[in-house]
C-alpha cells in the first residue's frame, strides 16, 4: 500500500506540470483573408483508411467530401486517400464520391451548409418549403442516398457492379491478385484539379482528388498508419506538393468550413509562423451521449492539460485533426527563415505519368536504406506513431500549437463498447510507455531541447501503464485486508487519518471543480471515474505486461484498429446509457472479479459493524464502499441484465470462482 501510495503520489506531481503554463489561442482568420484574399498557399489534405469492414467506405467517403467542399480556393486544395485495405470498394466509393462532389460542393458552398460532412448535414436538417433552396437541398439529398445505397450495397455483396468497373480504368488495378496484404501499388487521380474540365455542375474548379494504396508484400513491415502517412507525404510531392497538409483519420469529418484559414494564421504569423511545425485540434466526435460512459470527451486533458503542454512549447501531435508544414513533416531541422510560399499549384506532367511516379514512390523497396521511418516522415516502430513524431519534430527545433475552438473543427467516431474503448486504450498506453522506455524518452531526447515541463507534461501519458500496479493494489488490497480484519490505514479516531481523508477530499473536490468548470456535467465526471480505473486495471495492465513481453522478445507490437461500426442492437444501447460489457475477455473478468470481491467485503464489514456492532476498519469499509457504488453498472450486467451487452456467463462464472476462493482463503 505504501508503494501504491508513492507511485500515485509522483504521477500527481508530474500531472500537475500539464497546469502550470495553460495558454489558449485566438487566431483573427478575418484579417487573414483582408490581407492575403485568394493568395493563400496551396493545401493537401490526408485520409487514412484501412480496412473496408471496420471503416465502411461509405463513413470514409463523407469525410472526404467534407475536407474537398472547404471554403477554399478548390484549386489549391488536394485531397488524397490512403487504403492500407487495398479494397476495390473503397475505390468505388471514392469513384462515387467523385461524381456526388460536382453537386454536393457547389450546394454546400452556396448555401454555406454546416457540417460539410453529406450524411451528418441530411441527418441534422430538413428543408420542406418551396424555396429554391428546398427544391436543391431535397435533390442533393437523393443523390446523395442513392450514391450510399450503391456503395453500401457493394460493400454488403462485396463485390462491385460490373457497369460501374467499366465506367474508370483505375478499376482494371484489381484484375491481377490484390489482397490486403499482398498487392502492387495503386495510384488513380480520379480527379484532375488542373483540368479546366474538371468542373462541377456550376462551372467551378474541382479539388484534385487521389487514391493510393502502397504496395504491400509478405516479409516486408508496412509500418501501420505511419507508413501510409510517409508514402503520402512523398507520392503527394510529385502531384501537388503543398507547403501545408492536413491528417485527419478516415471517420473524421470537418466539421468547421472554415478551418484552414484558422490553422494558417499559425503559419503565416509574422512574428511566430517561421518557427510553427504543426497546428493540433483536439480529438471530438459526434457521437457522444450526455454523461459519456466511457470517457471519450476528455474535458480536462483538451481543455486544460494539452493547453498546458502548448504553454510549455510541446502540444502533442495526435494524430488526427492537425495541420502540417510539410517540410517539418518531413524531416526537415528548423532554421530561422521558413516561409510558406502562397503560389498556385503547378502540375508539370500528365495525369499517366503523375500516377507512374507516385506509385514508384509507394513501393515496398523505396524506404529500404533511407532515413524515412527514423529522420524522416512518422517514426516507425511504435503504435502511437503520432506523439513520439510530434516529439521528434519538437527536437529538431520547431514549435508546435494547439488550437481548441468553440466550434468543433473535426469529429469522429468514438469507441461505443466497452471492449474497443479498452482495446484502443490499450494500444495507446502501450505505444506511450515504449516511447518513455526508449531513445525517444523525452527526458533524454528532449534535454537541453524542449523544458523540463514540457518533458514532465509527456509523462502524463507517457506514464499510464505504471498507474495499473498501484490500481490494482488499491482495488484489491483493502477489501481483502477488510475481510481478514487487517487494518491497513489509521484509525479513524487517530490524527493521521486528516492527512489521509485531506487528500481523498481535496483531491476529489479539485477534480470535480476541474471538470465542471470546463463543461462536463457531474454525472460525466462520475462515470469518468469509473472508467478511469477500469482501463487502469484492464488496458494499462495488459500493456505493461504487453511491454515487458516486448523487451524479452516474446512479442511484437500491432495496431489493432478501432471499429467504427457496431450492430443496431449495441448503438441502442450505447445511447441509453447502458455500458457494453458484453464480451469474454480477459479485461472483463477483471472488472467483474474485482467488482465482486469489493462486494462481498463490503457487504462483509457493513454486516459486521451493523448486526453485531462490532469493531470494524471504517477508512477499508469507505475505500470498498466507493467502488461498490461506482460498480453498481457492473453488478447490473452480471445479475439484473438479459441483453447481448450483460456480462457473458463465463466471465460470472470465473470470477465468481476467484472471488470465493479468495473469500475462503481470507476468512478461514
Ligand atoms: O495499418 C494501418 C492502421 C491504421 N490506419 C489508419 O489510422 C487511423 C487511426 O486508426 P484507429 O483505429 O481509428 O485508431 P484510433 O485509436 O482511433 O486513432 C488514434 O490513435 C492512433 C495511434 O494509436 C493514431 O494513429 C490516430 O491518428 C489517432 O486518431 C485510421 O484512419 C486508420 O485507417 C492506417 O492507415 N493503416
Ligand atoms: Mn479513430
Amino acid at each position: 500500500m505504501l508503494c501504491a501510495e508513492a507511485v500515485l503520489g509522483c504521477y500527481w506531481v508530474i500531472s500537475q506540470s500539464g497546469r502550470w503554463a495553460v495558454v489558449y489561442r485566438f487566431p483573427f482568420k478575418d484579417k487573414l483573408s483582408s490581407r492575403y484574399g485568394e493568395k493563400v498557399p496551396p493545401v493537401d489534405v490526408f485520409v487514412c483508411t484501412a480496412d473496408p469492414v471496420l471503416e465502411p467506405p461509405s463513413l470514409v467517403v463523407n469525410t472526404v467530401l467534407s475536407v474537398m467542399s472547404y471554403n477554399y480556393p478548390s484549386h489549391k486544395l488536394s485531397v488524397y486517400l490512403s487504403d492500407d485495405g487495398g479494397s476495390q470498394l473503397t475505390f468505388y466509393a471514392l469513384f462515387e464520391a467523385s461524381l456526388f462532389s460536382k453537386y454536393w460542393i457547389p450546394f454546400s458552398k452556396k448555401y454555406n451548409v454546416e457540417p460539410r460532412s453529406p450524411a451528418v448535414y441530411f441527418s441534422l436538417t430538413n428543408a420542406v418549403d418551396d424555396s429554391s433552396f428546398a427544391r436543391e437541398w431535397t435533390h442533393v439529398k437523393r443523390l446523395y442516398e442513392e450514391m450510399k445505397g450503391r456503395i453500401d450495397s457493394a460493400a454488403a455483396k462485396g463485390s462491385v457492379p460490373e457497369h460501374m468497373r467499366d465506367q474508370h480504368k483505375g478499376f482494371s488495378e484489381w484484375n491481377s491478385k490484390v489482397e490486403k496484404k499482398d498487392h502492387h501499388s495503386i495510384v488513380q487521380i480520379l480527379i484532375d484539379g488542373w483540368n479546366p474540365e474538371a468542373t462541377d455542375v456550376e462551372g467551378n474548379r474541382l479539388p484534385t482528388l487521389v487514391y493510393l494504396s502502397r504496395e504491400k508484400r509478405p516479409g516486408w513491415p508496412h509500418n501501420f498508419k505511419a507508413g501510409s502517412m510517409n508514402a503520402l507525404i512523398r507520392m503527394s510531392s510529385v502531384i501537388s506538393n503543398a507547403p501545408i497538409i492536413l491528417n485527419v483519420d478516415c471517420d473524421m469529418y470537418a466539421n468547421d468550413p472554415d478551418a484552414i484559414k484558422d490553422a494558417l494564421c499559425f503559419f503565416l504569423d509574422e512574428k511566430h509562423g517561421s518557427q510553427t511545425c504543426y497546428v493540433q485540434y483536439p480529438q471530438q466526435y459526434n457521437n457522444i451521449i450526455k454523461n459519456d460512459i466511457y470517457g471519450n470527451q476528455n474535458f480536462a486533458t483538451d481543455n486544460i492539460e494539452l493547453s498546458g503542454l502548448d504553454g510549455f512549447g510541446v502540444a502533442l501531435y495526435v494524430g488526427t485533426g492537425c495541420f502540417h508544414r510539410r517540410e517539418s513533416l518531413s524531416g526537415k531541422k528548423y532554421s530561422g527563415n521558413h516561409r510558406i510560399e502562397s503560389g498556385d499549384n503547378i502540375k508539370k506532367e500528365s495525369v499517366e505519368k503523375l500516377e507512374d511516379a507516385a506509385k514508384a514512390l509507394a513501393n515496398c523497396s523505396y524506404e529500404k536504406g533511407t532515413l524515412w521511418g527514423k529522420e524522416m516522415g512518422l517514426v516507425y516502430g511504435c503504435p502511437v506513431e503520432d506523439i513520439v513524431t510530434g516529439l521528434s519534430i519538437q527536437c529538431r527545433g520547431w514549435k508546435p500549437a494547439y488550437y481548441n475552438p468553440s466550434k468543433h473543427a473535426f469529429k469522429g467516431v468514438a469507441p461505443t463498447t466497452l471492449d474497443v474503448a479498452l482495446i484502443q486504450h490499450s494500444r495507446w498506453s502501450e505505444g506511450m510507455f515504449q516511447i518513455f522506455l526508449s531513445k525517444y524518452c523525452p527526458f533524454i531526447l528532449g534535454r537541453g531541447k524542449i523544458s523540463l515541463g514540457g518533458q514532465m507534461g509527456y509523462c502524463i501519458y507517457l506514464l499510464w501503464p505504471v498507474l495499473s500496479l498501484p490500481t490494482l493494489v488499491y482495488v484489491v488490497i483493502p477489501p481483502l485486508a477488510l475481510l481478514r480484519d487487517v487494518p491497513l490505514f489509521p484509525s479513524v479516531s487517530s490524527s493521521w487519518m486528516v492527512a489521509f481523508a485531506y487528500v481523498f477530499a481535496a483531491k476529489t473536490a479539485y477534480s470535480l471543480a476541474e471538470d465542471v468548470a470546463v463543461g462536463d456535467t457531474v454525472k460525466g465526471w462520475w462515470n469518468l471515474q469509473r472508467i478511469v480505473v477500469i482501463r487502469r486495471m484492464t488496458a494499462y495492465l495488459l500493456a505493461l505486461i504487453e511491454t515487458v513481453m516486448r523487451m524479452l522478445g516474446l512479442s511484437q507490437s500491432a495496431f489493432v484498429l478501432t471499429a467504427k461500426v457496431v450492430d443496431d442492437e449495441a448503438e441502442m444501447r450505447y445511447k441509453k446509457g447502458l455500458i457494453e460489457f458484453g464480451s469474454s475477455s480477459i479485461m472483463m473478468v477483471i472488472v467483474a472479479t474485482v467488482a465482486l470481491l469489493n462486494l462481498v467485503a463490503f457487504g462483509w464489514g457493513a454486516g459486521k459493524a451493523l448486526w453485531f456492532a462490532e469493531e470494524v476498519l471504517w477508512p477499508q469499509l469507505a475505500v470498498c464502499g466507493v467502488w461498490v457504488v461506482l460498480s453498481l453498472p457492473v453488478y447490473e450486467a452480471l445479475f439484473f441484465r438479459r441483453d447481448k451487452g450483460s456480462m457473458p456467463l463465463q466471465v460470472t462464472v470465473k470470477s465468481l470462482i476467484v472471488v470465493s476462493t479468495a473469500m475462503l482463503i481470507c476468512v478461514f
